[in-house]
């Protein structure tokens, strides 16, 4: 999916906190979105997904306005994970349910996923007994199952132990270059930004200060600001 943002502002009790004057996302972009906290990421997102209302502005999804049918295709993981009071089969499977995908086709793709993440030992542990990893993995897995065409993922890996990372992360590679999506990613991790995406943006005081390129924004930047955050200086 093709993201076009034009003078996006989100203000809260008459603070503006996210002002973008013009972004475009391209179709199959793998971007990071790195900066301090509370420097407007998950605004940012959640206005993408549809769930936070902009106060100006607006984002063009292939050229069209927010709808149903683009909703429906756009998939979103917390950093806390929301699963149901179900098992782990059916939290996977719900999407394609609601979605009146065929019974097979939906047994055929939840363990595919499954399989895919090494999760199809908890199918029937219910969802509120999963570790915190656990419960991540299948919120990914959820998220992933209806192949949508664009992956939002506000530190999906936050939390988490290496090794559980390291599936997470195999895991959205192999999805990004097995379908034609759109994955923009949240992450305080810059080594993780930088095995994952193509493209950083860094963002302060709710502003894009910089986008580029993984390599020339950790080699090469242009803006002091992100010179200083990539190094790690407190920045104030
Ligand atoms: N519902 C809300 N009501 C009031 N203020 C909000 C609300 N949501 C976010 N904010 C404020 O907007 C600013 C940006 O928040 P946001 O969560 O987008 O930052 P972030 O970059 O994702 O931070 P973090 O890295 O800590 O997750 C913050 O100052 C936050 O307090």
């Amino acid at each position: 999916m093709n993201l076009q943002i034009s003078g996006l502002q989100k203000n809260y009790a008459g603070q503006c906190v996210l002002n973008i004057d013009s972004l475009t996302i391209e179709k199959r972009s793998f971007l990071g979105i790195i900066g301090s906290n509370g420097a407007g990421k998950s605004t940012l997102i959640k206005i993408i997904a549809g769930l936070v209302d902009a106060s100006s502005g607006f984002i063009n999804y292939d050229g069209e306005k927010v709808s149903h049918r683009i909703q429906q295709n756009m998939t979103l993981v917390f950093q806390k994970p929301y699963l149901l009071r179900a098992t782990v089969f059916n939290n996977i499977a719900y999407p394609l349910i609601i979605r009146n995908m065929k019974r097979d086709d939906i047994l055929t793709r939840v363990k595919e996923v499954m399989k895919s993440m090494d999760i199809e030992y908890l199918q029937n542990q219910k969802a509120w007994t999963l570790s915190g990893g656990e419960a991540q993995k299948v919120a990914l897995a959820r998220a992933i199952v209806i192949k949508p065409s664009l992956l939002l993922l506000d530190e999906p890996t936050a939390n988490i132990d290496p090794s559980s990372v390291l599936v997470m992360e195999e895991t959205i590679k192999k999805f990004h270059q097995e379908n034609k999506s759109t994955v923009i990613i949240i992450t305080h991790n810059l080594q993780q930004s930088k095995r994952l995406c193509k493209e950083v943006a860094f963002m302060n005081e709710g502003q894009i200060v910089e986008m580029g390129e993984v390599d020339n924004i950790f080699n090469d930047c242009n803006n002091p600001l992100t010179k200083k955050f990539i190094e790690g200086e407190i920045l104030i």
